[in-house]
C-alpha cells in the first residue's frame, strides 16, 4: 500500500511557494481538509495555485506579490496552518484576520505570537493575542536570538519564516530537536539555514526561488498500518515510499524496542527528504518507556502507540509528553477516556499515561472528538475488538488521510 503525502512537508511547500519568485511544482500533495485550508489562506492572500489531484502549480511572485485579503482568513482544524503563516503575516506591511474552528480556539499561538511582537509585528486577539481570532499588521521586524521553551516545529518555523524577510540574523534554540522540514526545504528554495547544535540560524533578506517537490508518503499516517499489522495476528503490510527523516523515525525505534517485526528496504537517501519502503508482519509486542527526547520525534503517534501498548506484555509508560494537551483535542484525555471503554487497562498521569497490557478489546459506541488521529487509532482498534464499534464523528479523519477507511477495506481482502 501507500499513505498519502506527509501533511507538514505539503503545508510548507504551498506556502514556501507561495512566497517564492516563479514556478512551483508540487507532486504528491496530501489532499486533506488541513493542507486544502493552507491553499485556502494563500489564494485570499491573491497567490494563484493551481491544484489538480495532488499536482499543485504555484506561480510564485515572491513576498511582495501578497496582497491585503478581503476577507478573513480561515485555517479550519490545522495549528500548521495558523502557526507557519502567523511567521509570513508578520512580515507583510497589511491587516489580516485569522480564525479557526473550536479547536484551534483553545490551541495556544502566544508561543509564536510572543515571539513574533518581540520581533515588531503587531499582533492582537483575543486574550491579549494568545488566542484565536487573531489580526496582525506586520512589516519591519528586526531578527532576535529566541530560546524557545517548548520543542515545537511550528514554533521554530515560524520565527524563522519571520527572520527570512528581516534585516540581521534571527535564530532559535530548542530543548529538543523538533522536525526539521522547514529547514530543509528552505535550501530547495535557495535559502540557507544554519544549524549548531540545537540553534538554528536564518539570515534575512533572502529571496526564494520556485522548485519542484516531491511529497513522500506521512510516516504519521503510515504508523497505523504499522501498528495494525504488529498487532492483527497474521498480517503483513508493506507501505512503499515513506518518509524517513530522522526528526520523525522515533515510532520505528519504539516499534523495534517493543519488539515489532520490522524492515525498511529501497531506501532512498534524498539530502531534501529520504523515503523508504517498510515492511510490518504480526508479532509479540512488549511494555517500553517511552520519554525524554524522543517525545518530539513520534508526538502525533502517541495515540496508536497506546492502542500497540495495550497489546503488549507487561506495562508502558509514557512521559514527558505534556504536549499532547494542546492538540486537536487534549491526546492525554480522550485516549485513555476511549480506549478504556474499549476494555483498555490505561490511565493517565501528568505528562503522559500508562497501559498494562496485554487486554482483549471489545466493540463499543466511541468518539473521535473531532480529532483525527484519536478517530483512526479507535478504526485499529476496533479492527481488532470483538464485536462491533461505532465511531462517532469519524468525518474528522478527511483533516490529514482522506481515503483511510477504504484501504482499510483493501487490506482485509
Ligand atoms: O510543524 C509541523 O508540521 C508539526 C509539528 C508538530 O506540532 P508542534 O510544533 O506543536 O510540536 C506536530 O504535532 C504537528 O502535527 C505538525
Ligand atoms: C497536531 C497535529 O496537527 P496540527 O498541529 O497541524 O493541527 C496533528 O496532525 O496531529
Amino acid at each position: 500500500m501507500k499513505v498519502p503525502g506527509d501533511k507538514s512537508i505539503s503545508h510548507r511547500a504551498v506556502m514556501l511557494g507561495s512566497i517564492a519568485h516563479g514556478k512551483t511544482v508540487i507532486d504528491g500533495l496530501l489532499t486533506g481538509d488541513d493542507c486544502l485550508s493552507t491553499i485556502d489562506c494563500f489564494r485570499k492572500l491573491g497567490v494563484k495555485i493551481h491544484l489538480e489531484g495532488d499536482h499543485v502549480e504555484i506561480d510564485g511572485k515572491g513576498l511582495e506579490g501578497l496582497k491585503e485579503p478581503n476577507q478573513v482568513l480561515d485555517v479550519g482544524n490545522s495549528g500548521t496552518t495558523i502557526r507557519l503563516m502567523l511567521g509570513i503575516l508578520s512580515s507583510l506591511p497589511f491587516h489580516t484576520t485569522v480564525i479557526g474552528d473550536e479547536s484551534i480556539a483553545k490551541r495556544p499561538m502566544g508561543r509564536v505570537t510572543i515571539p513574533l511582537k518581540n520581533m515588531g509585528a503587531k499582533i492582537d486577539g483575543r486574550e491579549e493575542g494568545k488566542f484565536t481570532p487573531l489580526s496582525v499588521r506586520g512589516g519591519g521586524l528586526e531578527g532576535m536570538d529566541y530560546t524557545s521553551p517548548v520543542a515545537s516545529a511550528q514554533v521554530k518555523s515560524a520565527i524563522l519564516l519571520a527572520g527570512l524577510f528581516t534585516d540581521g540574523n534571527t535564530s532559535v534554540t530548542e530543548p529538543e530537536a523538533s522536525r526539521d522540514h522547514t529547514e530543509r526545504m528552505l535550501q530547495e528554495f535557495g535559502g540557507s539555514v544554519q544549524t549548531d547544535g540545537l540553534k538554528k540560524t536564518i539570515q534575512g533578506k533572502q529571496t526564494l526561488k520556485g522548485a519542484s517537490i516531491n511529497v513522500p508518503g506521512d510516516i504519521s499516517s503510515a504508523a497505523f498500518f504499522l501498528i495494525a499489522g504488529s498487532i492483527i495476528p497474521e498480517s503483513e503490510i508493506t507501505i512503499k515510499n515513506v518518509g524517513i527523516n530522522p526528526t520523525r523515525t522515533g515510532i520505528l525505534d519504539i516499534l523495534t524496542n517493543m519488539g515489532a517485526d520490522i524492515t525498511i528496504h529501497n531506501v532512498h537517501d534524498e539530502v531534501m527528504e529520504p523515503y523508504a519502503d517498510i515492511t510490518v508482519r504480526y508479532s509479540n509486542l512488549k511494555g517500553v518507556e517511552i520519554s525524554g527526547d524522543i517525545i518530539p520525534r513520534l508526538i502525533d503517534e502517541i495515540p496508536i502507540l497506546a492502542l500497540a501498548a495495550t497489546q503488549a506484555e507487561g506495562v508502558t509508560v509514557i512521559k514527558d509528553a505534556a504536549e499532547l494537551k494542546v492538540k486537536e483535542t487534549n491526546r492525554i484525555d480522550t485516549v485513555v477516556e476511549e480506549l478504556k471503554k474499549l476494555g483498555a487497562n490505561i490511565e493517565a498521569t501528568e505528562d503522559g499515561m500508562k497501559i498494562y497490557g496485554k487486554s482483549s478489546l471489545h466493540g463499543a459506541e466511541v468518539s473521535s472528538h473531532g480529532d483525527h488521529r484519536i478517530g483512526m487509532m479507535l478504526a485499529i482498534a476496533s479492527c481488532l475488538a470483538s464485536g462491533e464499534t461505532h465511531i462517532q464523528n469519524s468525518e474528522a479523519i478527511t483533516i490529514s488521510y482522506p481515503g483511510f477507511f477504504e484501504q482499510i477495506e483493501e487490506l482485509k481482502q
